[in-house]
């Protein structure tokens, strides 16, 4: 018989590749491959188009009020049976209390499975610039790594080499909003998730289990458990393709739209026999509220980005749900990304590493079996806190937390945040936007950026953050929220339209100023204006942005670089 893995695939539409060919591009894009993409995206295209038709639906009812948010009543039953489980931990998923996230980048990839955590997300969503190179790059990147294959030394002679006890690999795979213009079928680009999804587990799935592991995954911005039920059966489907026993991929589903926290149960259960646990996703979750209820008014306007942390009681009420939920289903309940990164100022560095012990320290009274770092200098706090509380135990989903009662108004108040909104924090959002969109125009999907002080007096505020995709969109949208509801600034000045052009133009000066012109700033304006200064308020501004200024023709050398680089 064939071997499965290079069985060419009876496909409807034919897969086309339409991107410029990179430095061993075609070890990944194997006709084989390709057609495992293809007859994944035959299989369920047309219910992808259905379940982001009804998101779009939802979103504008949800913003008219004519829907509110609920427990569904025809998932009862499912809430209410006592007796499922999850499939739970696979190997190198049992003890996951330290997870580093990062770009698929060669050097991050040997630095993240170097750096002392136990899982690392190899990221293809918040964290991607969706450039061809980086798509198929990266997919090289993870190829070479699990194999073992990616030592390297760079031009000054610094050696990198993957050490004796790598983190294990979960792959988050774009979400299912982003299409991939660069691999067609019929002319049809394919679903972004299905190409970063498919490539990977068509090449490595076996290599993983050889190797004790598993082909692991993160799901991003999922809305619904009929998203999390379509998942489930593009996993079923992969298996067989590949005859890997059905159940034995796992996956994480990131909890991090506001729709998906009133459907918990029904996510787990519709992924029960892959799925492992669940993940808070703090800020795609505040871009999602801000995204939902833009329009309700004053008491769904949030402050400052910074006033809106995790012990505001709407978001409190989330993550403790999110603990009680995992827990009594047997499944993983991982905490989210504290936006603090190290700094060489030692002050700001000190300040830095006690905000994000802070942020693990709740995580993991709360009953978090473990949480993320972005970057490898925080990987011991984050060791430190969970060690302190779990001890030898892999992770604590003994602790049932049935003392959290959160309901639906809980999750819904949103105006429990409190706060007020600033110049500052107008100001802060217009030059994070603008300076994390020219990043990610210029191919880099998370950035260290400092917020614009002037003079930074505080450690705090000298501090540079971590940004990516989800805090770039809460950036705008806020700005959107904030005009659309008129809402005042501190000092009593309306945010009206003439008010952000003002600062964009004061604030585009001076990223300029600091930037310099070999940038994409100019396209970076035209983007947040718009994104935030529109009408109405785009779902993502990465789609319109990729389809119009990432998109490379086939053939065009286009940014395609060696996948070494
Ligand atoms: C909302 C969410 O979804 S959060 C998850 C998505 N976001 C992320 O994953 C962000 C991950 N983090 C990063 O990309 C980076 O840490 C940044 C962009 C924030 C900062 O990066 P830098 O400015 O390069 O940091 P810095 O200069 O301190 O890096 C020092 C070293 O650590 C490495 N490093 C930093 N972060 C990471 C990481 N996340 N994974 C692997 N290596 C890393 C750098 O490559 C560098 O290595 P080197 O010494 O071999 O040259
Ligand atoms: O993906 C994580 C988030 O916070 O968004
Ligand atoms: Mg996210």
């Amino acid at each position: 018989m064939a071997d499965p893995l290079n069985r060419i695939f009876a496909t409807a539409g034919r897969p086309e590749v339409a991107g410029p060919q990179g430095d061993r591009f075609d070890e990944i894009l194997t006709p084989a491959a390709l057609d495992f993409v293809a007859r994944l995206d035959n299989a369920f295209a047309g219910r992808r188009r259905e379940l982001l038709d009804a998101r779009r639906l939802r979103r504008e009812r949800l913003s008219t009020g004519e829907e509110t948010l609920d427990f569904l009543p025809e998932t009862r039953a499912i809430r209410e049976d006592d007796t499922w489980r999850v499939a739970g931990a696979a190997p190198g998923l049992e003890d996951r209390r330290v997870e580093i996230t990062g770009p698929t980048d060669r050097k991050m990839t040997v630095n993240a499975l170097n750096s002392g955590a136990r899982v690392w997300l190899a990221d293809f969503e918040d964290a991607l610039s969706p450039t061809w190179h980086n798509v198929i790059g990266g997919q090289l990147n993870l190829y070479d790594a699990i194999r073992r294959n990616i030592d390297f030394t760079t031009e000054g002679g610094k050696r990198y080499r993957i050490g004796e006890h790598p983190a294990t690999i979960v792959v988050r795979p774009r979400g299912w909003h982003l299409v991939e213009k660069h691999i067609r079928i019929d002319g049809r680009p394919v679903s972004a998730s299905l190409v970063d999804f498919g490539l990977y587990f068509f090449h490595n799935a076996r290599q993983l289990l050889a190797r004790g592991s598993g082909p692991y995954f993160y799901l991003p911005k999922l809305e619904s458990h009929h998203e999390a039920r379509l998942w489930n059966d593009v996993f079923r489907l992969a298996q067989q393709e590949l005859g890997i026993p059905r159940g034995t991929i796992r996956a994480t589903v990131l909890v991090e739209t506001v729709t998906a926290a009133f459907e918990m149960d029904e996510i787990l259960y519709e992924l029960r026999e892959h799925a492992a646990g669940l993940n808070a996703g703090r800020w795609d979750y505040i871009f999602s509220v801000i995204k939902n209820f833009g329009e309700r008014g004053a008491d769904f306007v949030l402050p400052d980005r910074a006033q809106v942390t995790m012990t505001v009681p709407f978001m409190r009420a989330y993550t403790e749900l999110l603990v009680r939920t995992c827990h009594r289903r047997g499944a993983h309940a991982i905490g989210g990304m504290a936006a603090f990164i190290p700094s060489r100022d030692p002050e700001a560095n000190a300040t830095a590493l006690e905000k994000v012990r802070e942020d693990k320290e709740r995580e993991a009274r709360d009953g978090f079996d473990g949480s993320w770092v972005a970057h490898p200098g925080l990987v011991d706090v984050c060791r430190e806190v969970f060690d302190r509380v779990l001890g030898d135990r892999p992770n604590q989903l003994d602790r049932l937390r049935e003392d959290v009662v959160v309901g639906a108004a809980d999750l819904l108040d949103v105006a429990s945040a409190g706060g007020e909104v600033t110049e500052q924090g107008l100001r802060a959002n217009i030059n994070v936007a603008l300076r994390y969109v020219d990043s990610w125009l210029r191919g880099t999907g998370a950035a260290s950026i400092s917020p614009p002080f002037t003079p930074p007096a505080t450690p705090l505020q000298r501090l540079s953050l971590m940004e990516d995709a989800a805090t770039a969109e809460i950036a705008r949208c806020q700005v959107w929220q904030w005009v659309r509801n008129g809402t005042k600034l501190a000092d009593g000045t309306a945010i009206v339209p003439e008010l952000v052009h003002q600062l964009l133009d004061e604030e585009l000066a001076a990223v300029r100023a600091d930037l310099g012109h070999d940038h994409r700033l100019d396209d970076a304006r035209k983007i947040f204006v718009e994104t935030a200064l529109g009408e109405r308020l785009p779902s993502f501004f990465t789609t319109g942005a990729y389809a119009r200024y990432l998109t490379e023709p086939a053939g065009s050398g286009g940014t395609a670089q060696p996948a070494g680089s």
